[in-house]
């Protein structure tokens, strides 16, 4: 039975795609994003399921800069899961008691509506996780009055429901990756996703389209592009590229080692099965095939004929 580190306490919506991913896993919750992975990396489980991106608010931060420079990880599966907040204090507690709410910054930016419209006065602050909010606000005592969270998480921690749905958009989705120690990619399925991390060698016009034009003339279609800082200054980014692919296929092989030659690191951050299992349009002479058989013209022509 494989042993996943999350992010927790258990409650969290990390908790729930856990258990969808990977329903047979033995649980063990950790204190934020990076310690799961590190749980992970050290071999004290193995594997982790941590939030990635949302589709309200974008990227998770943390996630992306973890998987950028720590110890290398692979992501071997995602899971694209609806989450309903709630919001949750201890019982007895009125509306109008509420002073501070305490939540992760994913659910602050996401339930931003309701605070402003129904808790104009109330401070909002940022927690570990949501779970761990609704655990804090469970404390007799707690500087928080409220907690903005699964109703999982309510009921585990003993909290009561004031408000159900105060998500600003009903329908937002948040997308999970698992990931474990480096080791082969997961089969082809014909609906794979292909995650990497990209370090430009200088800086100079054109340098972002020159990354692109790698996977245009390759016909690989990009699913997500992320610039995070390098901490080294004012103007220094990285870039995140998710592709529709798998790094088995030849158009995107090609691609990314065409991104290895110009850059100066690209970390291959795995291929792994979509999610919405939809598959990549192959524009022409992009195909497998294409590749082999141009291959094949160029080694006829290098050797000349016999
Ligand atoms: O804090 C949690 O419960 C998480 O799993 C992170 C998160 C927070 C808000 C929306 C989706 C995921």
């Amino acid at each position: 039975m494989p042993k996943l580190a999350y992010l927790g306490p258990k409650g969290t919506f990390t908790e729930e795609a856990l258990r969808i991913l990977a329903p047979e896993a033995e649980r063990l919750p950790s204190a934020n994003v990076g310690a799961a992975l590190d749980a992970a990396r050290r071999g004290e489980a193995d594997g982790a399921v941590v939030p990635l991106e949302n589709s309200l608010e974008g990227a998770i931060t943390t996630t992306l800069d973890e998987l950028a420079w720590g110890e290398p990880l692979s992501i071997t599966a995602e899971l694209l899961l609806p989450v309903e907040f709630s919001l949750l204090v201890r019982p007895g507690t009125r509306l109008g008691d509420i002073k501070r709410i305490f939540t992760h910054p994913a659910a602050i930016t996401q339930c931003r509506n309701f605070t402003a419209r129904e808790l104009p006065g109330a401070v909002v602050v940022a927690a570990p996780s949501t779970a761990a909010a609704a655990q804090e606000v469970a404390l007799p005592g707690s500087p928080y009055d409220a907690a903005i969270a699964a109703r999982i998480a309510g009921d585990n921690y003993g909290l009561a429901e004031l408000a159900a749905n105060v998500g600003d958009r009903s329908d937002t989705v948040t997308r999970f990756v698992r990931v474990s120690r480096p080791g082969p990619p997961t089969e082809p399925t014909g609906s794979d996703r292909t995650s990497l991390v990209a370090f430009l060698a200088d800086d100079h016009p054109g340098a972002l389209l020159e990354m692109l034009t790698e996977f245009a003339v390759r016909g690989v279609n990009l699913t997500r592009i992320e610039s995070r800082p390098t901490g080294d200054g004012i103007g220094r980014y990285f870039f995140h590229f998710d592709l529709e692919g798998h790094v088995a296929d030849a158009r995107v092989g090609e691609a990314i080692s065409g991104l290895h030659r110009i850059c100066a690191d690209v970390r291959f951050l795995g291929s792994y099965p979509r999610a919405d299992g939809l598959s990549p349009q192959i524009k022409r002479g992009t195909a497998d095939g294409d590749f082999t058989e141009a291959a094949d013209w160029l080694s006829r022509i290098r050797t000349g004929p016999v």
